[in-house]
């Protein structure tokens, strides 16, 4: 299905997967995009974007200054946001396709290869203004916010503090004789320090900043500040910014450092959808809940689900389709060597890249349909789905960046050196998978908070309480203790679940048992931290275990019986992967005997062989086109020496036969004249 537009000629062992592969690959797109309709309006979309002549880079972005790099990252962020507003609302906007299907971001690939500098001000500070700010203040803010007059970004962490929130040091006292509050960085610590577009690109801002009014501190809230003048963008008085330097990633994003020196902003600038100031310095709280000023973050953490799926998938397409390319060693002393994809172990490192990409699209599917259960709640005055859906979103997020990151890591293993080069886009995959991991909450620190509320599950089980839907399993386990071991897909969810409830009680004991040692309750929790963090990831995976087989079977009951098969197989894998990955939990919790491990080993190691001529159909199914997927490994044609060369040629390096530094050092050193 991928788009070959330009092919001279496909590789012939692509070519012969795909003549060899069981299923109509179609099928499987229309599967995971949510629908025949939404394939096709996507691809009209990406037709219609994916033009050369904004893509062209004639020197690759890797062989340019971080300056260059970033000014090009400017350059082609304003032709994408004016691709945006000019043309793509005509498909009617991202509600066409659901706002799940994430098609925009998807095409943003295209266009740069790390991120644009505007990431921030569509992905966070146009969600914060919906989220937090007043109908009057919306109506203000959010038309000067989609026309790009206003460009802004989220700051909130500091230098010294990211987890913490409550910890932040940045103030905002309100200023009744001015009707202003006066924002000021007290310490070096207290600078904002990460905001994405802050260091040279966006005019405002949403800081989050500890209030104070009448000499008390309320906490943190968030306003908006703008922090350059929108003819010179110079920064305004009282105003110092920068950016933060390179990082491992997110090069192209200009990541920034803000401070205040008592500058001033109108109180109206406070975004006053939870709380107010009144004009005389009266704080009002309108959040019954407590937590909602952090909305913002729960609505990225759903939408980070989705964001390392699909980066999954991009990186399982270039790798499958490289190792059915690539040719290596002898299986047998003489014989031509095979496709690479033919070594059992590279089907055991890539294979549980589709199922793990398949799993977490579909996870994040469902998450965000519970996520918008919430919000319509929300909007009617309830929040008691609040709690569980932040210990969903804290894990699901968390387990999901991980895991991508790990198997994305697994996919560049799996391309050998090659795997190494730029030009694979797999280093740059991982560079931005990887940070996912700790932005938006950190991983422990967000199974932590997982933990917390299955403690407290737990507590309501013993005392005979009625329990949400994704800790219900925990009553069942009071009844039943021990689960007992069957190895069909059902019974190692219910095992994954049984695994969750036993390390869950094993955490309680501990707690309590330190606890009649004497320790206070935070000191017994802080030493089981490990088991926390372990018992939060088990309640994690048996819940993604339990929503993809569940959803699978749900979306494949109209299709065909050979896309059937091919998705139970991964369903299947999937849960043999990680029971025996998991396999000493299941010994201490289940009654998985020595002859179910053997069982479950050998039914793994046959999956792997049926799946094996599907493969390059399963990645195909993805329909990642090759400008999205920027790889000269993974490619739908599979030229991939020719790229590589073609690429190496590119580089400054390559354009004088003799580089200066010969003449200036090499020369004068091989002389003996340096
Ligand atoms: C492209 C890149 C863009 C990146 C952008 C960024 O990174 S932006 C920067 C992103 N930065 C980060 O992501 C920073 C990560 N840090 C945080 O999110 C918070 O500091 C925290 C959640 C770790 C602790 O917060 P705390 O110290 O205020 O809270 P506490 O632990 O004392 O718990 C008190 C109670 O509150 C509950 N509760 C907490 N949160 C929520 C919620 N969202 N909803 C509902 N409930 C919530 C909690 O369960 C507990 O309930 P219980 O048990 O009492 O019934
Ligand atoms: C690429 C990138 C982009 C970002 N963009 C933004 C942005 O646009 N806006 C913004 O405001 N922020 C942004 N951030 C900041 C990000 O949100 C924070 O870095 C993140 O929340 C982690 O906080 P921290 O850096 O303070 O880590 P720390 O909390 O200092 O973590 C350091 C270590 O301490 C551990 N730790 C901390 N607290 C606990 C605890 N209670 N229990 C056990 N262990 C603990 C952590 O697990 C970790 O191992 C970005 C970060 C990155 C990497």
């Amino acid at each position: 299905m991928s788009d070959n537009k330009g092919v001279r000629r496909v590789n012939e062992d692509l070519a012969r997967e795909r003549a060899n592969c069981s299923f109509d690959v179609r099928e499987i797109t229309f599967l995971l995009d949510g629908g025949e309709n939404n394939t096709i309006t996507r691809k009209k979309i990406e037709d219609f974007t994916l033009t050369d002549e904004l893509l062209s880079d004639k020197v690759p972005d890797e062989c340019l200054s971080p300056k260059e790099k970033y000014e090009n990252a400017v350059r082609k962020s304003c032709l994408f946001g004016k691709l945006v507003k000019d043309k793509l609302l005509e498909f009617g906007g991202l509600e066409t396709f659901g706002p799940n299907s994430f098609v925009l971001r998807r095409i943003a690939d295209a266009f740069f290869k790390e991120i644009s500098p505007l990431l921030l001000h569509l992905g966070m500070f146009v969600p914060t203004i919906l989220g937090q700010c007043t109908a009057e203040q919306q109506s203000e803010w959010l038309p000067r916010a989609l026309s790009m007059q206003v460009i802004g970004t989220y700051a909130q962490t500091e230098l010294g503090h990211g987890t913490f929130i409550r910890g932040l040091e940045t103030t905002a006292t309100y200023d009744p004789e001015t009707e202003e509050f006066v924002l000021h960085s007290p310490t070096l610590s207290s600078f904002k320090w990460w905001a994405g577009g802050l260091g040279k690109t966006v005019n405002h801002c949403i800081v989050v900043a500890q209030l104070h009014t009448k000499g008390q501190c309320h906490g943190t809230h968030p306003f908006i500040v703008q922090i350059r003048d929108l003819e010179t963008h110079q920064p305004l008085p009282g105003i110092k910014v920068g950016e933060i330097g390179p990082k491992l990633g997110f090069n192209t994003a200009d990541n920034g450092f803000l401070g205040f020196d008592k500058y001033r902003i109108p109180r109206m600038n406070m975004m006053m959808k939870n709380a107010q100031i009144l004009k005389d310095g009266t704080y009002v709280k309108l959040d019954r809940h407590g937590k909602m000023t952090y909305g913002t973050m729960v609505f990225i953490r759903v939408m980070v689900v989705n964001e390392v799926a699909f980066n999954l998938a991009k990186a399982a397409t270039i790798a499958v389709r490289y190792s059915a390319v690539r040719r290596q060693s002898e299986k047998k002393p003489g014989e031509p060597e095979p496709q690479i994809l033919d070594y059992v172990t590279q089907q055991h490192k890539l294979f549980i890249c589709i199922a793990t990409a398949h799993a977490l699209q579909l996870t994040s599917d469902w998450l965000w349909r519970t996520f918008s259960g919430v919000v319509t709640d929300i909007k009617h005055g309830k929040t008691d789905s609040l709690p569980e859906f932040h210990a969903l979103s804290s894990c699901l997020k968390a387990i999901s960046t991980s895991d991508a990151a790990l198997l994305i890591e697994q996919c560049r293993h799996s391309c050998g050196g090659h795997g190494y080069m730029m030009s694979s886009n797999l280093p740059l995959i991982y560079s931005f998978v990887t940070a996912t991991r700790t932005y938006e909450g950190d991983y422990t620190v967000l199974l932590l908070q997982t933990a917390r509320f299955l403690i407290k599950a737990w507590e309501q089980a013993e005392a005979g309480k009625p329990l949400t839907p994704t800790v219900s399993y925990l009553t069942k386990y009071f009844k039943d203790g021990r689960v007992p071991w069957d190895s069909t897909s059902e019974g190692i969810v219910n095992a994954a679940y049984g695994v969750a409830a036993g390390k869950i009680s094993a955490c309680v004991k501990s707690i309590r048992n330190r606890v009649k040692t004497g320790l206070s309750y935070e000191d017994a929790w802080d030493l089981t931290t490990v088991q926390l963090v372990a018992a939060a990831e088990a309640h994690c995976r048996a819940v993604i275990c339990d929503v993809y087989r569940s959803e699978a079977v749900r979306l494949t009951e109209k299709s065909s019986p050979n896309v059937r098969a091919v998705m139970r197989q991964l369903t299947t894998l999937y849960l043999h992967y990680w029971a025996l990955e998991r396999i000493g939990d299941l010994l201490r919790y289940s009654a998985v005997s020595e002859e179910d491990v053997v069982a479950l080993q050998q039914k793994y190691e046959e999956l792997l062989a049926l799946i094996r001529p599907d493969a390059v159909g399963l990645v195909d199914a993805f329909d990642i086109r090759d400008e999205i997927l920027n790889s000269t490994l993974g490619a739908y044609d599979g030229r991939v020496y020719e790229r590589l060369m073609e690429e190496a040629l590119k580089s400054p390096l390559n354009a004088e036969p003799v580089n200066r530094s010969f003449h200036m050092y090499l020369k004068p050193l091989m002389q003996g004249k340096l």
